[in-house]
């Protein structure tokens, strides 16, 4: 399909990212700030077919399978998430990306530079999905409870350093999306925020039906944005990450759906913890055009 097969981006991949982050040599990053890629298999029509999203990750997954495939929508299919939508830059099984069906989807935690390039040519879609950065460390935090794969840093002070200087799971959140957002017209890329899917889910389904082009029915719209509210994506095994292995998530120290809200940072951030944030952000934030959302009642 003109892009390269994934093993040719020679990531150096130093953590195991099973519920998406990516990680190479860098050091990694966070847990809600993803990518899910998406594009059609052979000869992929001119710059149709590519998705990607940032933070929200198995949400985006969820809402695009729902969309693309009538049978997790009707029910008649049973497939995992991680089939429908396999990870980028994690060959679980193997898999052979090249004959995947088409649409093919992809999730990833890439930085732009090591997508695949025929990316910057505009072939294929990205979906960038972003989230507050203090609900997707806080987020991480727990999250790296629940994986036993993941370092856990019961300090959150210490934690919050390891953050911001990038010393997590899939590297600098900072990093990730101000280079995404500063090479975003090299891309067929949308912009999705968790904060506009928690205030107005519908809207958000209705703009990615839009952006890839597919028309549903007012019911299928219904019935994709009734699957993937929080409550029912908590019932959802597939979407909770219930199959996942023992040695790989502590189901005991709780659940891949945690909370599903805006501005849980508040209930564990102290002053001095918010303060020493917003300077690192605003730092290195400064040139670039993207409003936070940080309570679900700041306006949009
Ligand atoms: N439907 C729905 N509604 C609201 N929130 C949802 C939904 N699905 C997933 N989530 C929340 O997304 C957080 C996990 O982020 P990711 O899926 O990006 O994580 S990962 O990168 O795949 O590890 C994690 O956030 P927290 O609850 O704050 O920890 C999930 O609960």
């Amino acid at each position: 399909i003109g892009l390269r097969r994934p093993e040719d981006l020679e990531l150096n991949s130093s953590a195991h990212c099973p519920s998406g982050l990516i990680t190479q040599d860098l050091s990694p990053t966070i847990t809600s700030w993803h990518m899910n890629t998406y594009w059609h298999s052979s000869q992929p029509p001119q710059g149709s077919n590519k998705k990607v999203s940032f933070s929200g990750t198995v949400w985006t997954q969820n809402i695009l399978s729902l969309i693309i495939h009538e049978g997790h929508r009707n029910g008649t299919e049973n497939v995992e998430t991680m089939e429908r939508i396999p990870w980028l830059e994690y060959r679980t099984k193997n898999r052979d990306y090249t004959v995947l069906p088409s649409p093919r989807v992809f999730a990833t935690h890439l930085p732009y530079y090591l997508l695949p390039r025929d990316l910057r040519n505009k072939r294929g879609r990205i979906i960038y999905v972003t989230r507050n950065p203090k609900d997707v460390m806080v987020s991480y935090y727990h999250f790296s409870k629940y994986m036993s794969t993941l370092e856990e840093i019961p300090d959150f002070n210490l934690f919050m350093e390891r953050f911001l200087a990038g010393k997590v799971l899939a590297s600098s959140w900072l990093d990730h999306v101000a280079g995404w957002y500063s090479h975003a017209e090299d891309f067929n890329i949308l912009f999705v925020t968790y904060e506009e899917m928690k205030k107005d889910l519908r809207s958000a389904v209705l703009k990615i039906c839009n952006f890839l082009g597919k028309k549903l029915s007012e019911e299928e719209v219904d019935s994709v944005v009734r699957q993937a509210t929080f409550e029912n994506m908590r019932k959802d095994p597939r979407a909770n990450y219930e199959n996942l292995p023992d040695d790989i998530a502590l189901k005991n120290k709780g659940s891949f759906l945690r909370k599903g809200t805006v501005g849980d940072w508040k209930n564990i951030m102290t002053v001095a913890q918010n303060e020493r944030f917003d300077k690192v952000l605003s730092e290195k934030m400064k040139t670039l055009p993207i409003k936070f959302i940080w309570d679900i009642n700041d306006e949009i």
